[in-house]
């Protein structure tokens, strides 16, 4: 079979995206595997799925991790997804909602950038009971996927694979386990972030849902005040807004930043 992709990257976590609306593509865990491959395949940190939405939403948004492995929701993909809609929409829009396994959500073209409306963040959990020599305080929030989030004051030189491998497969958050994310503060509303992602088990570039988490726990642990400027591993500076509604409950979260477009191909599968 040929496969049509596009490949997208979203502040440096890249995305192969494919259309299927006609639902005429049924990909195996493995074949998405091999897809983002870097060496064997296209090369990617997990690969989007446009499809026909069932709950009046535009789009259906359907995430899977590099591992083949399918995820409720991925915040540098939604950005990337919203862009490829907007252009795939006939006419082309400025705004885009699509379901996700984490609720639906909204997607605005604002200049070059992108901004998505999420969903509520929840279980939110702190000083969790796990002992790592680097590390002095664990955090968690699922902000449409699950983030353990440590503040660290030398980010620079932590070691993110193998605090973020003991946290991403601690008992503690059995059996799915969880993203893994290292936060130091820049300024009053200001932090940089590098993000163990699970399904990648590696460091990527960017991770818009643990942006997300970290954002939260800056307000909530130093004060930060929405919009939060995060600087990501890749280079990029993105923002989130939220509004907080005390007793560490937020809504109106919302993710500011950029979605490319980096070439379009064709792929024997
Ligand atoms: N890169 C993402 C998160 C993707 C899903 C994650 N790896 C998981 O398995 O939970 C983002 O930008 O949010």
């Amino acid at each position: 079979m040929i496969l049509n992709f596009t490949k997208m990257n979203g502040a440096g976590n890249d995305f192969v995206v494919i259309d299927n609306r006609k639902l005429d593509i049924s990909l195996t865990k493995e074949q998405i595997a091999q897809l983002c491959d870097r060496h064997r395949g296209i090369g990617a940190d997990g690969l989007l799925a446009v499809e026909p939405a069932e709950n009046g939403a535009d789009y259906k948004f359907r995430y899977y991790n590099a591992d083949g492995g399918e995820a409720e929701m991925c915040g540098n993909g939604a950005r990337c997804f919203g862009a490829y809609t907007a252009r795939l929409s006939s006419p082309a829009k400025q705004s885009v909602t699509f379901e996700t396994i984490a609720g639906t959500l909204s997607a605005d073209l604002i200049g070059d950038n992108v901004r998505i409306a999420m969903s509520d963040p929840f279980d939110l959990d702190r000083s969790l009971p796990i002992d790592l020599e680097d590390l002095t305080e664990i955090n968690f929030v699922n902000t449409g996927v699950p983030h353990a989030v440590a503040f660290v004051n030398d980010l620079p030189a932590l070691d993110v694979i193998k605090n973020g491998a003991a946290i991403r497969y601690h008992d503690h958050f059995a059996p799915n386990g969880t993203n893994a994310n290292f936060a130091s503060v820049v300024g009053e509303n200001h932090i940089a972030i590098r993000t163990y992602e699970r399904g990648v088990e590696g460091e990527t570039l960017a991770c818009g849902t643990g942006m997300c988490a970290c954002a939260l726990f800056h307000h909530i642990l130093n004060g930060g005040q929405s919009p939060i400027k995060v600087d990501v591993a890749g280079g990029d500076t993105l923002e989130i807004g939220f509004e907080a509604l005390g007793d560490n409950q937020f809504s109106n979260v919302t993710l500011t930043g950029p979605a490319d477009f980096v070439f379009t191909g064709q792929i024997s599968i």
